[in-house]
């Protein structure tokens, strides 16, 4: 199972979170990523743990202010990107045009979809990965392996249908080891998640927690 940690914009220690995704991903074996603000990414991965952006834009170099160049993350050591979160949506082209912006950098991806029917499009777009997040259950208590397993099962048969070389990843409200082995009991290849790690009161332990039964 992959593990990928979104820091969002939460006021957490990065540096911290990352010390310990690397520390409790070297302990268990399982792969853990961290995804910190753009502004972290170098910091972050200065700690030797594997680090994503939490988005690219759909551009090269040239005149392009404010946005986030996938070189620019490349550069600051980001092995991977996030592309089209629930919390920052891009329109088709521009998920298009992100991933080969990514594919230039040598960016690894994931691209967020709602539900079945968009993990089925963001799929034939030809990421590494598609992930799973119903929007209402983002930031909750509960994980969407429990509230809704239907939607992970039908994520799986949708992009196994269109590209079985897509992974498929789920998340919201992901914080438990019993969480992740739910969801890879429906299929899913890993999970994203934030507020379980970003929002504790020791990340570490939370991050212990979450691999104990992989
Ligand atoms: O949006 C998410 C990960 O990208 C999930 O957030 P939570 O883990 O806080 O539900």
């Amino acid at each position: 199972m992959f593990v990928l940690v979104n820091l969002k914009a939460y006021p957490c220690d990065p540096v911290e979170v990352a010390e310990a995704a690397r520390d409790v991903a070297d302990a268990s074996g399982v792969r853990i990523a961290v995804a910190p603000q753009a502004a972290h990414l170098d910091r972050v991965a200065a700690t030797g743990v594997e680090t994503w952006a939490q988005h690219v834009a759909p551009v090269a170099h040239g005149s392009h202010t404010g946005h986030t160049l996938a070189e620019a993350v490349a550069d600051a050591g980001a092995e991977g990107t996030l592309l089209n979160h629930s919390e920052h949506r891009l329109k088709l082209a521009d998920i298009d045009g992100a991933l080969d912006a990514a594919d230039r950098a040598g960016l690894e991806t994931v691209v967020c979809a709602n539900n079945p029917d968009q993990v089925g499009a963001a799929a034939a777009l030809g990421p590494d990965a598609v992930a799973v997040e119903p929007p209402e259950l983002i930031g909750g208590d509960v994980s969407v392996s429990t509230a809704d397993p239907g939607i992970v099962e039908g994520a799986v048969a949708a992009a196994s249908a269109v590209d079985p070389d897509v992974d498929v990843y789920c998340g919201a409200g992901v914080s438990t080891g019993e969480d992740l082995a739910a969801a890879a009991d429906l299929g899913a290849e890993g999970v994203l998640l934030a507020s379980g790690v970003a929002k504790a009161d020791d990340p570490r332990a939370a991050l212990e927690d979450l691999v104990s039964g992989v």
